[in-house]
């Protein structure tokens, strides 16, 4: 379909999302991305733009509105200061800390509300049911736009290259080492890997993945390819792949079909392989697979965009494991005799080292910082005016990013301390949910080098650009329902899985002692 300027095609593919648990104090406002065209400029100043929904796309913008539970309406001003907040969020803690290449922030703008209606009315089919209790706000006409990400950011234009765009949401890369933990798995296991037991208990997925992301954060080429190959094999929500703009690979929920890489393999074949008649087969699946992780593992590793992640190197004390025991990769190497992988290290330009940095802002975990939480709260009671003064909902400005620098851990009991701790906790959360959109383009072959950085295959060579998507900040409001599903995914795993394990190994130990009698008696 020919895109015309002000046209608005939306993709149904992207008209997702998760659940949302309202707590009774907890009004959560969510805001959800539509995939737009949005060309030439970024606003459609026409009044009567006919939107239309269609498959597949080459949209040039994302926009994002804010959704309400039905009983819960704001001004016009809060959803504007809301929007803006996430502006300055990007601009002045994320892009500050990641780096300017790979955050892109976005501006807040204003459609005409009838746009808005005709776009509300269009999408409402498509929503999923977990969704409806939430309306989009058709009644202020502002909304955050975005870039298209799944489009290379190192150039200004759309390009009508083909393009591929791999977007991966590693979650937590680091197992905590707080002395506050209570349970000694959660210093052996990381979050993820016991996450995945619940997930598949209440349904949300089918079954466990092999994917930890301790190993994609290990900058340990073979844990990475091993990281990466079980995110293609079980991708749930942490893996995506577009090739332009249609998601070919990953599931929505429990319900998607399997993954079937030779259906991956035969999209990703021009790309990796453009001139050579390779036959098709599990050969071909195998050799197009193993250069699509490859590709994506160079990428990762990749980057010399500063940020002040640095800034939050924390001492070696405060680094917890390098491996998490539940990881099959790590479990396969104990099983063979060989000790545990030595942790590569991430080399410090690259984007997945500096959100691990970002990350690891949450130095006391949820059980540290529940008590440090409990006591804004009893200071906000008693002073609720002071909501503003501590810059709980924004503005999230220089000041409030030069206090989240402060990595003590000493606690000197005051209210400023536990503001501290509070914020860092939120801006980690943002860190351990955001995702990362990879854009490869092949280059020509006899094009000349610009300054875009290349990633070369065995037989092709790609123009790719890294961003960082989703990172809004993480409601203060949000941190019981943490510290509950905390001890929810803790309690669920001892229960099952390592009651489970300590079972089986008792039962090896009794046999490898028996085995022991029997021999000493021979
Ligand atoms: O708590 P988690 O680790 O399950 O993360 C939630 C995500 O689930 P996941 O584990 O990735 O399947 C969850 O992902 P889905 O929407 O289920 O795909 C959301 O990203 C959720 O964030 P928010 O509450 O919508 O802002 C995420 O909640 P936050 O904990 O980041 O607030
Ligand atoms: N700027 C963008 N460019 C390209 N794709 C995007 C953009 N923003 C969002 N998407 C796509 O839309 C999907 C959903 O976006 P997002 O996670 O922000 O929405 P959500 O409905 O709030 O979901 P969640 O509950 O997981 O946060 C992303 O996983 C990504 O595939």
């Amino acid at each position: 379909m020919a895109q015309d300027a002000g046209e608005v095609r939306l993709l149904k593919r992207l008209l997702r999302g998760g659940s949302v648990s309202v707590e009774s104090r907890w009004k959560r406002e969510t805001f959800q991305r539509l995939p737009v065209v949005l060309s030439p400029a970024p606003v459609p100043h026409s009044g009567s733009v006919e939107p239309s929904l269609g498959e597949g796309s080459d949209f040039s913008g994302c926009l994002c509105f804010q959704f309400f539970p039905f009983t819960f309406i704001e001004t016009s001003e809060e959803i504007f200061q809301h929007l803006q907040n996430i502006v300055d969020f990007g601009k002045n803690v994320m892009k500050e800390f990641l780096g300017e290449n790979y955050v892109h922030c976005g501006e807040v703008v204003q459609l005409p509300l009838d746009f808005v209606k005709q776009l509300c009315l269009k999408i409402q089919c498509e929503r999923p049911e977990s969704r409806c209790d939430k309306d989009l706000d058709t009644l202020s006409g502002y909304a955050l736009c975005l870039p298209n990400l799944a489009r290379l950011q190192t150039y200004q234009f759309a390009e009508r290259r083909p393009i591929l765009c791999v977007e991966i949401k590693p979650k937590c890369g680091f197992i905590p080492s707080s002395s506050d933990v209570t349970h000694e798995l959660k210093h052996r296991v990381c979050r993820y890997c016991m996450h995945q037991h619940l997930k598949v208990a209440t349904g949300k997925w089918k079954q466990i993945s092999k994917y930890c992301p301790l190993d994609l954060y290990s900058g340990n080429k073979q844990r990475m390819y091993f990281a990466l190959k079980s995110l293609l094999q079980e991708a749930q929500n942490n893996l995506k792949i577009f090739k332009n703009g249609e998601l070919i690979y990953g599931c929505k929920d429990a319900r998607s079909p399997m993954a079937d890489w030779s259906e991956l393999a035969h999209h990703l074949k021009p790309f990796f392989f453009p001139s050579n008649g390779l036959a098709s087969g599990p050969h071909c699946t195998r050799a197009v697979i193993r250069e699509l992780v490859r590709v994506i593992t160079r990428v990762l590793l990749s980057g010399s965009d500063k940020g002040r992640a640095g800034a939050l190197r924390s001492g070696p004390g405060l680094r917890g494991p390098p491996v998490c025991e539940a990881s099959p990769f790590s479990r396969s190497l104990r099983c063979q005799g060989k000790n545990t992988p030595e942790r590569s290290g991430l080399p410090k330009g690259c984007l997945l080292y500096k959100t691990l940095q970002v990350q690891m802002l949450d130095l006391l975990d949820i059980e540290g910082l529940y008590p440090l939480y409990r006591r804004v709260e009893r200071y906000l009671e008693e002073f609720p005016e002071e909501r503003k003064t501590l810059q709980i909902d924004g503005p999230y400005d220089e000041a409030f990013y030069q206090r989240l620098l402060d990595l003590s851990t000493e606690d000197d009991g005051t209210v400023a301390f536990a503001l501290t701790k509070v914020q860092q906790y939120r801006v980690a959360m943002t860190a351990k949910d955001c995702s990362i959109m990879i854009a490869l383009s092949p280059c020509l072959q006899d094009a000349s080098s610009d300054q875009r950085p290349v990633v070369p295959s065995s037989r092709s060579r790609f123009a790719f650009s890294v961003s960082v998507l989703d990172l809004d900040l993480k409601p203060y409001e949000s941190i019981p329902h943490q510290y509950k599903l905390d001890s929810k995914i803790v309690n669920y795993y001892l229960k099952t899985v390592h009651a489970k394990d300590a079972t089986v190994m008792s039962t090896r130990f009794k046999e490898s002692e028996d085995c022991t009698l029997v021999l000493h008696k021979v």
